[in-house]
């Protein structure tokens, strides 16, 4: 049972962090982290109702995306105001300073006393001095816009992953997830706390510059005005311009970063296969490819400020002409003429401004399209939330249930029809891909099955609170995943409330107690990231612990001793035995040990249920059973380490499916 919940070791893991916290909730982050490393992460999360990433994904809606990007920047907006005053009081500090300037200078040419003019250069002093402060509020803004745009998306997006839960997460691909929460927002922030803020800000400062100018003279006010619009069309016109190279640029820097990242990983497969420099030679090639797209895209760049220098200084050069011929004929005085000299240059400065904040406008649409797409995504199941309908005994039922991940692909369990009573401890075997995984995969309820109905007591599980659901789950995997934080910690993840006496019998109870004594904080020792500082058999106790502690009704084991050398599975086993006493547990084994123990063992074929009865009854009634004891290499079906499965032969056998009791 790789696949579902994961069987894959590290996909495994996640889901048992999700039973273990009573809900996904806990271990969606993790999940998708985890589908990366998990080949066949896409298998257990498309939903039955969607057929592909795109299906499952609403598109984002019509609003237009500047509009719906302003929706985004809520809870930042006090930020963003602050942001744009300040940016418009530099403006003003500029104005100001010109205005002191040209009439310091009047008064210079008119032969006016020092005493006159001191306090006109001091004034500029002072408005240097503020602007500087300014500036440096400026970045604190911007930054303070980010940190408040950031928190608050990610923590949507976040709480939107946990409510679509694993049976998204494992059917998107992990780098689109991954790229949206991380790299979008990213850019996200740089769209609202610069290019936002710049663009409201150079539109309102230059249209007042330019409404001071046009009161100063209307012509030199429209010359102006016309250079303004210019200067703004500009970008427009090079991004039309510039798409295909814009497009060529982006694709080669994209298969660039995806073809070193693939020879990062795959150093050790290149070196052993002698092919890092046939690699070499290709990451060689897409370098030239990315350079050549970089040069025509710079060059576009390029000509675009260029352009705007040029329309910038053509604008405020015909309005100083333009003020000269209106001087020499006595309609403007030399003060205006200064002032224009002085101020038309500001006009521009703002736009500027928005040319440099520019950049991060167009990452930024393309990041928020996936953001919207996610925020959008409808969940593979609802949750009924508080419906007070209770889930009754520990009774499993399945009745009749048929599912398939895909409504266009073949169903992967057909009519199952299952009853596993309270208590009772049920093995479910079957060749690789036979659907094992798949049935936990429903029992946790990442998906819904199209037909049929599970049960849990009387409860159909589609009427059960979700959280309720998983909180009466304990799930013990192949590979357990801990979480960066102390072993006490990774303990309590199911039951945060226990207390130290608790911790303690569990612990002992699942062999663990030992080797915890002996770590250097005891139970405040940190286990590192994914609880690699452990050995695989100290990170199962601990799973084993976690999984009393949770003290659910119900318990999976999922090739929980699969990755456990047979000196340590005895233990782990007995540790399992203790576990299960009295719940109801189902069991996905490939070794003989697990499966011996069970009440009751059921096989799956191609996702039919084959045949039912204990190990000797099966071995006796069930040629499907027999190949596949036989197909474990052993003549000694009680051999501890034979294994079922994966390598039995895939003929469909000759008994009855139907209910297992
Ligand atoms: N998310 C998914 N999307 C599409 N197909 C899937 C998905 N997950 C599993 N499958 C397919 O469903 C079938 C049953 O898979 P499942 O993982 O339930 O089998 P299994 O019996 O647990 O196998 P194993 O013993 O190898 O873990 C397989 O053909 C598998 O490829």
């Amino acid at each position: 049972m790789r696949a579902i919940i994961n069987k894959r070791r590290t996909g495994g893991a996640s889901a048992e962090a999700a039973a273990a916290a009573g809900s996904y909730h806990g271990a969606a982050e993790q999940e998708v982290a985890d589908q990366q490393r998990s080949k066949k992460s896409g298998s257990l999360g498309t939903s039955g109702a969607a057929s592909s990433e795109d299906e499952r994904t609403k598109r984002p809606g019509v609003m237009p995306v500047g509009a719906r990007l302003l929706r985004l920047s809520a809870g930042a907006r006090r930020w963003m105001a602050l942001g744009v005053l300040v940016s418009l009081t530099i403006t003003a500090t500029y104005v100001a300073q010109g205005v002191l300037i040209a009439s310091a200078l009047v008064r210079i040419f008119d032969g006016a006393e020092w005493q006159e003019i001191v306090p006109l250069l001091l004034g500029t002093l002072l408005l240097l001095a503020v602007r500087t402060v300014l500036l440096w509020a400026g970045e604190l803004v911007a930054v303070s816009t980010g940190v408040a745009i950031k928190a608050r998306l990610r923590r949507r997006l976040y709480e939107q992953l946990f409510v679509l839960g694993p049976g998204y997460t494992t059917g998107v691909r992990t780098g689109t997830v991954q790229a949206t929460v991380v790299d979008g927002v990213e850019k996200l922030e740089t769209y609202f706390s610069k290019f936002l803020v710049q663009l409201i800000a150079a539109v309102v400062g230059s249209a007042a510059i330019l409404a001071g100018m046009a009161v100063v003279d209307p012509m030199i006010g429209a010359v102006l005005a016309g250079a303004a619009v210019a200067i703004s069309a500009t970008p427009l016109i090079a991004r039309r311009l510039q798409a295909e190279r814009s497009a060529w640029f982006w694709d080669s820097w994209r298969q660039l970063g995806g073809e070193y990242l693939d020879a990062l990983q795959g150093m050790t497969t290149l070196k052993v296969f002698d092919a890092s420099g046939r690699r070499g030679r290709q990451l060689s090639e897409r370098s030239w490819d990315f350079y050549r797209a970089s040069i025509r895209f710079v060059s576009v760049a390029n000509l675009r400020t260029g352009a705007m220098g040029l329309l910038s200084a053509g604008g405020v050069a015909l309005a100083v002409g333009l003020g000269a011929v209106r001087l020499s004929t006595g309609a403007l005085t030399a003060f205006q003429l200064l002032l224009v000299l002085l101020l038309a240059r500001e006009a521009f400065r703002p736009l500027e401004d928005l040319q440099k904040a520019y950049h991060s406008a167009y990452p930024a649409i393309s990041a928020a399209r996936g953001v919207f797409r996610l925020l959008e995504s409808e969940p593979v199941v609802t949750d009924p939330a508080e419906n007070g309908v209770s889930a009754g005994s520990g009774a499993i039922t399945f009745d009749d249930v048929t599912f398939a991940y895909r409504p266009s692909k073949p169903a992967v369990l057909t009519n199952v029809s299952l009853r596993i009573d309270a208590g009772e401890t049920v093995a479910l075997v079957g060749r690789s891909g036979a659907g094992k995984s798949t049935v936990v995969a429903l029992l946790l309820r990442f998906f819904d099955p199209q037909t049929g109905r599970i049960c849990l007591g009387d409860a159909d599980l589609s009427t059960l609170p979700l959280a309720d659901l998983r909180q009466r789950i304990a799930l013990v995997s192949q590979s357990t995943y801990l979480f960066h934080g102390t072993v006490r910690a990774n303990l309590a993840l199911g039951a945060p409330h226990v207390s130290d006496e608790q911790i303690d019998d569990a612990a002992r109870s699942a062999g663990a107690y030992e080797f915890i004594s002996r770590l250097p904080h005891g139970y405040e020792t940190l286990v590192g990231e994914r609880g690699l500082t452990l050995s695989g058999g100290e990170r199962q106790r601990i799973a084993i612990a976690r999984a009393l502690l949770k003290d659910a009704p119900i318990l999976v084991l999922d090739e929980a001793t699969s990755s456990i050398d047979a000196a340590n599975e005895a233990e782990i086993q007995q540790a399992l035995d203790r576990l299960s006493a009295g719940r109801t547990t189902l069991v996905i084994a490939h070794r003989l040990s697990s499966v011996r123990a069970a009440d009751r063992i059921v096989l799956l074929e191609r996702g039919r249920l084959a045949a039912t009865g204990t190990h000797q009854e099966l071995l006796e009634s069930s040629a499907a059973y027999a190949r596949l004891v036989a197909a474990q290499g052993t003549d000694d079906p009680s051999d501890d380490d034979a294994h079922f499965g994966d390598d039995a032969p895939s003929r469909r056998n000759d008994e009855s499916e139907g209910i297992a009791r």
